[in-house]
This record gives structure tokens, C-alpha cells and sequence, in this order.
């Protein structure tokens, strides 16, 4: 796993909009893994910036993002398909047929399951797959004691992540309690995954990540059986973590190697 841990949440999404910048210079028609939340926003309005630049394009591109709400279809304000589409899809030169998300309002949601993993398969697999993380260590909506090896299913929500997504719901309104996410077998498949995490709520999340056991009782840990993994974190999410400066120093060597070999 590379770990990058960089002063602020604004240098955390310069990083990862450079990633995916990089990757669809390299290869236009990109399969992208994307992730909702707040965390990857700031990642996302750089990439319009890019796009509407002219430096990258997403024309070529599809992209399958990680989870939906089951219960909400697509136009509801709080599903992540409409997420997605306000905060990067109409900005964007994507085809939007070209955007996947699982479907909410699937009146059969395990085949629906299925299908999308068809879909991701049919597509070449996911190149580059963003990630955010659960204050329990969650990815996707992968929760703690979920398979390592686990695929797109329904799976239900915890009560702690139900509580951290109140706030984008309004006073009284239906908050879904499951969900359709891929697996972590799903997200391992990508060729690269790239983890963003910022602010000292996900301190022990990363701690767990980095440090802790592979184990189900924090599904991001299965990142540790990744061999193209970045965890990509400001200096707040690093701050539980026991040697942040070892981590620095072998970021620091992969740079010099990198430049010396004429690779960045
Ligand atoms: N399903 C999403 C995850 O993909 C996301 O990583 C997590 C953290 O969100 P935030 O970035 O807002 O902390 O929230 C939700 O549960």
C-alpha cells in the first residue's frame, strides 16, 4: 500500500484529481470506479476544471460508481445517481449512458446485483477506483463483517453510518437502511484504487487500514491485499497512524526512485 499524507483536505484532492487526470491522458476510454460522500467533491470539481480546460476528456470514458440507496430511485435528491450527476456528470464530457450506478428502484435488486457485475465485467473490469472510508471503515457501503472477497449485493446499513449520513437527509424524511454496493472482492478487482481520506474523524479508520489486522471488522484492510493501492490522506487522517514519519520518508525514496528513473 503507498501511503501519501499531505498537509491539507484541498492538497489530499489536487492528488487524486492528478491521479485521474493521469490515467485518462494515458487511456481515454477508461473504466472509472467513482465514490459519493463529501470527500470526493473537492476531487471532482478540480476534474470539471480540468475538463472544461480541454486538458482531459471523458468522452471515451465509462465509469460504474460503488453504491446506491435501495429504495431511492434516481431522481431523488438524496440518491447517489443524483449525487453524481450534480456534482459531476453535467459538468463533464461523459456520455451519460456511459454512467453506471446500481440501481435504486430495482424491483429485483439481487439480479440487478448480478447484472451490474455483468456490466463491470463486460466493460474490461475498473481501472482506477476512488474510495472514501467509513469512520468504521467502511468502503462503499461495505460494513464491518462484510466478505473480503464479497461481490455486488444488497447489504444493510449500520446504525453508526446511518447516523453520519443523516445529515443529507431532511428532519423526517425516509432514510434508506440498505443499500446496494459492489464488493470488496469488486473493488479489489480494480487494476488501481485509489483511498481518499481527510479530517481526525477518520483517524482510527485509517489506523485500522494501515496497521491493524487484514480483517472483516474493517473492510478497508482488505485494501493490504491490493498491489496498486494509494491511501491518499491529510495530516489529520494520518494522525492516529504509529510512524507517520516512516511513512513520509518511504513516500519521500518512491518519489527519488520515480524522478531518478525519469517516471515523474
Ligand atoms: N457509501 C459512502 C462511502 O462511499 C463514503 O466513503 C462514506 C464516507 O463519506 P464522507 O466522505 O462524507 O465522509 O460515506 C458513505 O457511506
Amino acid at each position: 500500500m503507498q501511503i501519501v499524507i499531505l498537509k491539507d483536505a484541498a492538497a489530499v484532492a489536487h492528488y487524486g484529481s492528478e491521479l485521474f487526470a493521469a490515467q485518462l491522458k494515458k487511456q481515454p476510454a477508461s473504466v472509472l470506479g467513482l465514490a459519493t460522500g463529501s470527500t470526493p467533491v473537492a476531487l471532482y470539481q478540480n476534474l470539471i476544471k480540468l475538463n472544461q480546460q480541454g486538458d482531459i476528456s471523458f468522452a471515451q470514458a465509462q465509469s460504474f460508481n460503488l453504491d446506491e440507496y435501495l429504495g431511492l430511485p434516481g431522481e431523488h435528491p438524496q440518491s447517489y445517481r443524483y449525487f453524481m450527476n450534480q456534482q459531476l456528470f453535467a459538468h463533464i464530457d461523459i456520455d451519460i449512458n456511459n454512467t453506471h450506478v446500481p440501481p435504486g428502484n430495482a424491483d429485483d435488486p439481487i439480479a440487478a446485483c448480478e447484472q451490474y457485475e455483468r456490466q463491470i465485467a463486460e466493460a474490461g473490469g475498473i481501472d482506477l477506483q476512488l474510495l472514501g472510508i467509513g469512520r468504521n471503515g467502511h468502503i462503499g457501503f461495505n460494513e464491518p463483517s462484510s466478505g473480503l472477497t464479497s461481490r455486488t449485493r444488497v447489504k444493510t446499513l449500520t446504525k453508526e453510518t446511518i447516523a453520519d449520513n443523516a445529515r443529507f437527509f431532511g428532519e423526517g424524511e425516509y432514510q434508506p437502511h440498505l443499500s446496494i454496493t459492489m464488493g470488496i472482492g469488486t473493488i479489489l478487482d480494480a487494476k488501481k484504487v485509489v483511498l481518499l481520506a481527510t479530517g481526525e474523524s477518520k483517524a482510527a479508520a485509517i489506523a485500522a487500514t494501515v496497521e491493524g489486522p487484514l480483517s472483516a471488522a474493517c473492510p478497508a484492510s482488505a485494501l493490504q491485499m491490493h498491489q496498486n493501492a494509494v491511501l491518499v490522506i491529510d495530516e489529520a487522517a494520518a494522525s492516529k497512524l504509529a510512524d507517520v514519519d516512516f511513512y513520509k520518508h518511504i513516500e519521500a525514496e518512491n518519489q527519488k526512485l520515480l524522478k531518478r528513473l525519469g517516471k515523474r
